[in-house]
């Protein structure tokens, strides 16, 4: 058991206040650009010239510690020649922002420069690393960084994109590197706040007391300095772009996309945190006691694999002096400095830093749940004490639970739905990856190893799946499925007014009587839709995760009801049919994981031919790419889905992060 949580609530109460707040200028989001200039002084200044920069913002880039300014020097040039320039992998965060990046600087220059070649990795010449510019910046990227456009004056030709600014801001920003048609900038200061987009009392970068503490230097919550209906309009962009992007057939197959579900909860509502920590440097284990373990050995709370920044010795060593020159103060004292005395490593436990390699030190984190918090301090103590017996880097585990029930339900004696919800305060944090974590979901109790998937944000859960549940059944939700996505709290079961749906659908040959949870994980889909449906079917390709399934059925009452199989990859759903599944009478929700269906699942459900796919995707770009692959093979074997819906829903509130929901019809 934890000790309780103490932390004070985070929420910065003015920022709840978004009813004043501007409606996104949706042009300001990328697709469109803002080139104005207010300025005609020169706008590069390069770092000799430079006044001493005051940190409003941690510099972020790798190359921020300083080095020769201005033209590159014959090392720098030869390094140039031998650098690898990858294209980005389609799909990845970096496509994503060459795409931001290709709407922005306008389709047919860049393709233009694309076909030439090489020319579009040489930034233009007034443009070197560790320049300081000042832009106007012109747009956000879908991850919330901004971009402007350079030359500022004139046709621009190459983009800079620099973290923490927003669009109408006047910045200065420290150029770090040069990257395919775009350079990457610190930002160095706001020299003009935007009013347009944002600006007032509520600013968090001009108020930094309305935030987060860390916010201007973790990598996590690139969005918290939006008022929160900002945050969904610039998801539901999101949505939109990527189905531009990469849906492949053409954008009239398509609804517009709804508003975003919000989250119920926009601060502590993480129900799961992994901080991570590097270990310590050789040079500082010298003098220390010698390692008695490494990482893996300790099998409880510290994740058995390594850190996520895959810092073996040398690299934390290079970490720690970069922090060092960065200000960041792991290391106190340069090599071998008499005044500073001897050097001193300091161990970092937290998240990592926006742009820059290394682990920031987090004491507490505004969007996880209070007994995730409470439990930092004791276990951020525990690994300071044994730091110097870790020869490498790791990320610890903290998952917020329900206190294990007892007597635990069974098949026998299963979940009493009217179970009082326990409140927060008597939740406990799991730290074993492998002990069990109990969540509630309206009526349903959940269990499940802490270190394997489940949701992160309990509290938009029910929403979510409600959402799920009348975008299957559309007759019984034409003026609420908005409303009751967004305002039900309490329970996920049958509905009162119709408590046996499946049965008063009777003889309609569109409603389905049997659901598919494909994906299933520990059954969440599969579980909470179980009242509108005569049988349930989950289908997964982790045995561990359908072990946990059926004991979540059983737990529930629901284990006669479902059937919970462990398919190879080729032959997912080769276990249905014999179990009485058939697509005619079946709907199938989908929520696979970042890199979306492989093909052979998608060809498996298009011969299930379900009369409703549900697709929930963590990942719209890859959502966008399989929802055209889908349509298309359908459409090339004489069968018509339509589209019905698109929709994202704020798993993740104050990140970039949006969970996107597509209702696919047989038509
Ligand atoms: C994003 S999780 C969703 C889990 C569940 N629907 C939930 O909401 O808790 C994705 C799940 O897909 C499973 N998975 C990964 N590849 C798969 C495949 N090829 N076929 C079936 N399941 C797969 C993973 O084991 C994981 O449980």
């Amino acid at each position: 058991m934890s000790s309780p949580p103490s932390l004070p609530p985070s929420p910065p109460p003015k920022r709840l206040k978004t009813q004043a707040e501007p409606e996104l200028p949706v042009e300001a989001v990328v697709g469109t650009q803002i080139h104005s200039q207010t300025s005609a002084e020169p706008l590069v200044q390069t770092a000799l010239e430079e006044a001493p920069v005051k940190a409003l913002f941690v510099p972020t880039g790798p190359s921020s510690a300083g080095g020769p300014a201005g033209p590159s020097n014959s090392k720098q040039k030869a390094r140039k020649r031998k650098q690898k320039r990858p294209v980005p992998e389609v799909y990845s965060p970096a496509d994503v922002l060459f795409h931001d990046i290709k709407d922005f600087l306008g389709k047919e220059y860049v393709e233009d420069t694309l076909s030439q070649g090489d020319s579009a990795w040489e930034a233009p010449e007034d443009l070197h690393t560790q320049s300081v510019v000042e832009l106007r910046v012109g747009a956000f990227t879908v991850s919330g960084e901004s971009i402007s456009a350079w030359p500022q004056n004139g046709t621009p030709k190459w983009a800079i994109i620099a973290p923490f600014a927003h669009p109408g801001d006047l910045i200065r920003a420290k150029i770090y590197r040069h990257d395919r048609l775009h350079s990457v900038a610190d930002l160095v200061e706001i020299v003009e706040y935007s009013e347009t987009y944002r600006g007032g009392e509520g600013d968090r970068r001009k108020y930094p007391e309305n935030g987060c503490k860390y916010f201007g230097e973790c990598g996590g919550c690139q969005l918290q300095p939006l008022p929160y209906q900002l945050q969904l309009a610039h998801k539901k962009r999101t949505v939109q772009l990527a189905y531009q992007r990469y849906f492949s057939l053409d954008s009239s197959l398509l609804p517009e996309v709804k508003e975003t579900i919000p989250s119920p909860k926009q601060w502590g509502y993480r129900t799961k945190i992994t901080p991570h920590f590097d270990a310590p440097p050789k040079w500082s284990r010298a003098k220390a006691v010698p390692p008695t373990h490494k990482a893996k050995t300790n099998g409880t709370a510290v994740d058995e694999e390594a850190s996520a920044n895959g810092a073996g010795d040398g690299q934390s060593e290079e970490t720690a002096m970069n922090a060092v020159e960065g200000g960041a103060g792991a290391v106190i004292g340069g090599k071998g400095a008499s005044e500073a005395g001897p050097r001193k490593w300091e161990c970092r436990i937290g998240f990592e830093r926006k742009g820059r390699p290394g682990v920031m030190d987090i004491e507490e984190c505004p969007i996880a749940t209070p007994v995730l918090n409470a439990k930092l301090a004791p276990e951020r103590a525990r690994i300071n004490d044994t730091i110097m017996s870790f020869t490498k880097g790791a990320t610890l585990l903290l998952r917020d639970s329900l206190p294990a029930p007892e007597p635990l339900p069974s098949s026998d004696s299963p979940f009493d739905p009217s179970t009082p919800v326990l409140p927060e305060d008597q939740h406990v944090a799991i730290t074993n990856h492998k002990l069990p974590v109990y969540e509630r979901v309206g009526s349903f109790l959940f269990s499940f190893a802490a270190g394997s998937f489940f949701q992160n944000n309990n509290s938009i859960l029910i929403p979510l799946t409600e959402y799920v549940r009348e975008a299957i059944f559309p007759s019984s939700t034409n003026t609420t499925s908005m409303t009751s996505a967004t305002s039900s709290v309490d329970s996920t079961g049958p509905d009162p007014a119709n408590p046996n749906p499946v049965q008063a659908a009777g003889s309609s040959p569109t409603r389905p009587t049997h659901l598919v949870d494909a994906y299933c994980g520990s059954g969440l889909f599969g579980i909470t839709l179980s009242p509108h449906f005569e049988r349930v079917a989950g289908v997964e390709i982790s045995q561990d995760s359908i072990t946990a399934a059926k004991k979540n059925a059983e737990m529930n009452g629901l284990g006669e009801k479902t059937e919970w199989l462990c398919g190879k990859a080729e032959d997912i759903f080769g276990g249905l049919p014999e179990k009485g599944f058939e697509g005619s009478k079946s709907c199938v929700v989908v929520d696979p994981p970042r890199k979306g269906c492989d093909e052979p699942f998608l060809k498996q459900l298009l011969d299930f031919k379900p009369i409703t796919v549900v697709y929930v995707s963590c990942n719209v770009h890859t959502q966008a790419r399989d929802v055209g692959w889908f349509l298309r093979e359908a459409e090339a074997r004489g069968v018509k889905y339509v589209v019905e819906s698109l929709r994202g829903f704020d798993l993740f509130p104050q990140t970039a992060h949006v969970e996107s929901v597509a209702v696919l019809r047989l038509r």
